[in-house]
């Protein structure tokens, strides 16, 4: 019997032939453990992310400058909530339990995305994060939606497409407002130079200091480097800045003729680390008013559960 004869070497090999022919894999067939691991992470991470992300906007929405801006947020807020619960169906059907990934969240034994763990200290950070927030994650998402998992790729699709309806409602918001008093203009730069570096970090570590890239990017899951997207971001950024009349703070910021890309200067990577380990300005904040909600919402879990018993009792 030759190794390629074993029943596991047959189905590592079938793996490999989906994943070469850029093919899905779904939830029913074998995959490496590992494969099943970094979905796990990366999805539970991304999840995560959604619902922190709800904080930092909803701190706004009882202080919204008018109804129709209220509106806007409220739904934007909401369509979060239910990224995150796609998010967290996407990771079920690799075997794991939301109850079990939220529970891992509130211990910060599972990371979420370090932008959140920033302040909104005004009305115009609103627009900022539509603009560089979602302009980053569309960047970041669009092609997860090629991603080689099936659910994950297909939860992306949407969204992607809320996403996008996100980051120009954000630059919308942004228009009105450098178009105002000179001080709403000048609120707008403000933000616009706090927000700046974290958005970049958003891609994570450089090439060289990215553990995960070049096993995800072998097995279809990431389809470009952390570097190659915010070199993306940056790109598309730059004229859009330039639209609104506001200035990215960076002095390093030039058109390279030969590159045909943006050169840029490079974000304060001791600053990324202290936000992904807990020492971010609001990361106790964020995760002490997740746990708060959560232990808020055991009575709603246990009803639903106790429905659920009731109900099985009746059918069968
Ligand atoms: C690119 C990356 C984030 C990281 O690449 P990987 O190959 O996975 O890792 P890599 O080896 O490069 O890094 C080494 C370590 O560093 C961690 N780390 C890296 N970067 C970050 C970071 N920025 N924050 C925190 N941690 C980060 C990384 O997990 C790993 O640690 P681990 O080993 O796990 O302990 C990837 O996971 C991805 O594309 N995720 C999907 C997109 C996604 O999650 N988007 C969410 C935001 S968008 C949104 O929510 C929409 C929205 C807008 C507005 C308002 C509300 C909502």
């Amino acid at each position: 019997m030759t190794v390629t004869d074993q029943p596991g070497a047959e189905l590592e090999a079938g793996f490999d032939r989906l994943i070469q022919a850029d093919q899905r894999i779904e939830p029913r067939d074998w995959m490496p453990e590992a494969y099943r691991k970094t979905l796990i992470r990366q999805i539970a991470q991304h999840a995560h992310s959604e619902i922190i992300g709800m904080q930092p906007e909803g701190n706004w929405i009882t202080r919204a400058p008018s109804l129709r801006r209220k509106a806007i947020l409220l739904a934007k807020v909401q369509d979060e909530a239910g990224h995150g619960m796609y998010l967290y169906a996407a990771a079920e059907t690799l075997g794991v339990d939301r109850e079990e990934l939220t529970e891992k969240l509130i211990e910060s034994k599972q990371k979420y995305s370090s932008i959140f763990n920033y302040p909104t200290l005004t009305y115009a950070d609103v627009g900022v994060i539509g603009w560089l927030v979602d302009g980053a994650a569309i960047c970041n998402q669009v092609p997860l939606c090629r991603c080689s998992y099936g659910p994950y790729a297909r939860a992306m699709v949407r969204i992607c497409k809320e996403e996008s309806f996100h980051q120009r409602q954000g630059y919308e918001l942004l228009l009105a407002m450098v178009n105002g008093t000179p001080e709403q203009k000048a609120m707008v730069q403000e933000s616009v130079d706090r927000w700046w570096w974290p958005s970049l970090m958003m891609f994570g570590p450089p090439d060289g200091d990215s553990p995960n890239t070049q096993q995800s990017m072998a097995w279809g899951i990431k389809r470009h480097t952390n570097d190659e997207l915010r070199q993306r971001f940056v790109d598309m950024t730059v004229p859009q800045a330039e639209a609104l009349g506001v200035t990215l703070p960076d002095p390093n910021l030039v058109w390279n003729p030969e590159r045909q890309a943006h050169d840029y200067g490079e974000p304060d990577w001791s600053e990324f680390k202290a936000v992904i380990t807990g020492a971010g300005p609001t990361n106790a904040q964020r995760l002490a008013h997740r746990r708060r909600a959560h232990e808020n919402g055991a009575w709603v879990r246990e009803a639903a559960r106790a429905y659920a018993d009731k109900q099985k009792q009746v059918s069968a």
